[in-house]
């Protein structure tokens, strides 16, 4: 940057703001000499260290890619300036960028909606309303499937703005009142927040899974939807970590639940504190009542179609799920696992509707196959013990299927009122990137689904640009900068002659005698070492400082993972002896929940599928799914660790620009021609060279 001028402002770091917007004193070769601003302070910073200010008439522009100056200080400081006054939306070339304003803002009502609905989209400001509209055209219009992909850390408000989405299209194609479906669409989220969210630090109602929200459209009404569901955190049934709670529902139905119900699931005068799966949490969040949740909850069963009988089936399981936490064992120490007196155990065989000595056995002493012939294997308390979290965590699983399942029935296509084909706007709910000081199995998963999303905008970006360059006859060398990504994504999830991260993982689950340890062995071997680095030539692997896990240099920086547990939890094993006992139950309502297991060749396959490829098998449907719509991009972004409006840190807000795309997307456009100009616009803004020209 050679062409500043003394008097030009430029942003400099700053240790305690970021950055400082600073007056040029003085420039000398590569050195700068600059003065803060309200200071009088001057300092010298090489001119490689500058980042140039936008004029004042920037300030506070609705879209940043029209700023004159592109750069992170820049978009950083015209985001604060805007949150400042309550304008949490802004665009950012193809991206709805959206700060949580953690306050109520009056901008979601019905003349908000009617605004957009009706209004000139180029001339209303930055809204989740505006892209929302666009999607809603484009499926009249074009009859195109559409996408809104919102992303963002815990707490940053995506699933906010995806029921602002929802409640959008809902209102818009309410007129005809010939179905309630928009009204089944909205009661479908005080189900699935009660079975899906729960309180973390973060999040006071955090989702603990990812979702995909189809809504079908014909001649612009609502005929349909389905919901597709993404990595449940169901290891939070069994433990949470201090100050978070399992998921909202067991804490609703315990205080929600009438007398008679309680006394018949074994729950009379019980509270949050009797039950190991719940006892080290959170008892209450604050301002929320669990129990007006709980009423809520019902009246959407119902709107739902949930009968009496499956309500009640649902909330048995969850009493069942409570009851075998409170299974304790004589002595952790022994070899030999005994249940300790007044364990719960014949309670939760006739809950479950199975033998208490089958399931005592299948606990204690599983018969396992040996060859061609079955023998008896002794368990230590650790073993029972997981082999029950595992049943536990596996009814949860069920239950939480089985209610989606439902709700997807309901809102099941209406061949009646779709004449012709219809077209959908999918929305995704899913989180953003995760780079924490620790990081494990569920993070691979999800920082590998980021990867594959980037890469999606990526391409469409090139897609886009390039149509533009064609349009117009400019000879230019495109770059797909979706490319970028495939070598990361290959190392985790390649399946050809070097096995990525995902496929050896899946090989070490079943290989007898094989560890964590052993698993990073393969992988150090097959993507570290300096030989076969030739081979992959991808740079995106290396070993951690302690040799206890791996780095993967994402698109948005580095993570650490640490392989502990990881055969384990992809492996995700389950008795399946108790299987068979809930497929054999009793109660129909478990017997539907475990079908009979299927064939020998069957099982093998179903072994096979850990959790690791079933993710990957459900990420390549959803990204089949998305190829096929235009897609829109929204980004929330977390202001401030404390949960608090009007405080926006600079710095935390930084990281996640640079983590969720945004600021790749600025990068990927500034490689092609860096501004699109109206003349209009063009004329009064440089005509002022015109002019110099001709008086020099
Ligand atoms: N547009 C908004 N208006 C008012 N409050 C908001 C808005 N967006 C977010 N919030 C506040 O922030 C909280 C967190 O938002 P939200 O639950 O949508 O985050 P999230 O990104 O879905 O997080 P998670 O990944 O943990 O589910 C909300 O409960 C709400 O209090």
């Amino acid at each position: 940057m050679s062409d500043l001028n003394s008097k030009d402002y430029v942003w400099i770091a700053d240790k305690a703001e970021t950055f400082a917007r600073a007056c040029i004193v003085l420039t000398d070769g590569d050195m700068v000499r600059v003065r803060k601003m309200d200071s009088t302070d001057e300092v010298t910073v090489a001119i490689d260290a500058t980042e140039k200010c936008n004029p004042p008439n920037f300030d506070k522009c609705d879209d940043m890619a029209e700023l004159t100056h592109l750069n992170e200080p820049s978009v950083v400081h015209n985001l604060r300036q805007r949150y400042a006054d309550d304008l949490i939306y802004t665009y950012s070339g193809l991206f709805l960028v959206a700060v949580n304003p953690y306050a109520p803002l009056a901008i979601y009502d019905e003349n908000y909606v009617s605004m957009y609905h009706d209004g000139d989209l180029k001339a209303l400001k930055p809204h989740i309303f505006a892209i929302t509209e666009r999607t809603y055209q484009n499926v009249r219009a074009k009859r195109k499937n559409q996408s809104i992909l919102v992303t963002g850390e815990s707490g940053a408000g995506k699933t906010e703005n995806t029921k602002k989405i929802i409640q959008y299209l809902s209102s818009i194609t309410h007129q005809a009142k010939s179905s309630n479906i928009e009204e089944k669409i909205l009661q479908a989220n005080p189900i699935l927040e009660s079975f899906g969210n729960a309180q973390t630090i973060r999040n006071h109602n955090s989702s603990r899974f990812g979702k995909f929200i189809r809504i079908e459209f014909a001649s612009g009404q609502i005929v349909g939807a389905n919901i597709d569901w993404y990595l449940l955190e169901k290891s939070r049934v069994l433990k949470q970590t201090a100050k978070e709670r399992n998921f909202h529902i067991f804490y609703q139905f315990l205080s929600g639940l009438p007398k008679n119900k309680r006394a018949e699931l074994g729950l009379d005068g019980k509270g949050v504190r009797d039950f190991a799966y719940l006892r080290d949490s959170n008892p209450t969040i604050p301002h929320i009542d669990d129990r007006a949740e709980f009423g809520q909850l019902l009246t959407s069963f119902r709107i739902m179609g949930f009968n009496d009988a499956e309500i009640h089936a649902i909330f048995r399981t969850l009493a069942l799920i409570l009851h075998l936490g409170n299974i304790d064992f004589m002595s952790m120490k022994a070899d030999q696992a005994q249940f300790a007196r007044g364990a719960p155990v014949d309670r939760v065989a006739e809950m479950a509707g199975f033998p208490a000595d089958a399931f005592t056995t299948a606990v204690l002493r599983p018969k396992v196959k040996a060859g061609k012939e079955f023998v008896t294997q002794s368990r230590t308390p650790f073993q029972a013990r997981a082999t029950i979290d595992a049943v536990a965590k596996m009814l949860y699983e069920r239950i939480f299927r089985f209610i989606v399942d439902k709700i997807n029935e309901e809102l099941v296509l209406d061949e009646t009122r779709a004449t012709g084909e219809s077209n959908f706007i999918g929305v995704l709910d899913i989180a953003g990137f995760e780079i924490f000081t620790k990081n494990s199995f569920e993070q691979l998963c999800i920082n590998y689904t980021n990867e594959r999303l980037q890469q999606f905008f990526n391409h469409h970006m090139f897609i886009l640009e390039q149509n533009e360059y064609l349009k117009e006859n400019i000879n230019w060398k495109f770059i797909d900068f979706g490319n970028d990504l495939q070598p990361t994504i290959d190392l985790i999830d390649a399946r050809g002659k070097q096995h990525g991260v995902m496929a050896l993982l899946d090989e070490e689950c079943i290989v007898p005698r094989a560890t964590d340890r052993s698993f990073l062995e393969k992988l150090v071997k097959n993507w570290g070492e300096p030989k076969n680095a030739g081979k992959t030539l991808t740079g995106k692997f290396s070993q951690n400082k302690f040799k206890t896990g791996f780095i993967i240099h994402h698109y948005a920086g580095k993570v650490d993972y640490d392989v502990d547990q990881w055969l384990e939890k992809n492996k995700d094993p389950v008795s399946e002896a108790i299987m068979s006992l809930l497929g054999n139950s009793t109660d129909p309502f478990l017997a539907a929940l475990f079908p009979a297991t299927p064939s020998l060749s069957g099982k093998r396959n179903n072994m096979l599928r850990t959790v690791g490829t079933k993710h990957k098998e459900q990420l390549a449907d959803l990204m089949d799914q998305l190829s096929s719509t235009t897609p829109h991009f929204v980004r929330c972004i977390l202001p401030n660790n404390m949960k608090l409006p009007k405080k926006f840190d600079k710095q935390l807000v930084l990281d996640q620009l640079r983590c969720n795309g945004v600021l790749e997307g600025i990068r990927i456009a500034r490689s092609g021609y860096p501004n699109r100009i109206f003349f209009k616009d063009f004329l009064p803004r440089y005509s002022i060279f015109r002019l110099r020209a001709r008086i020099e």
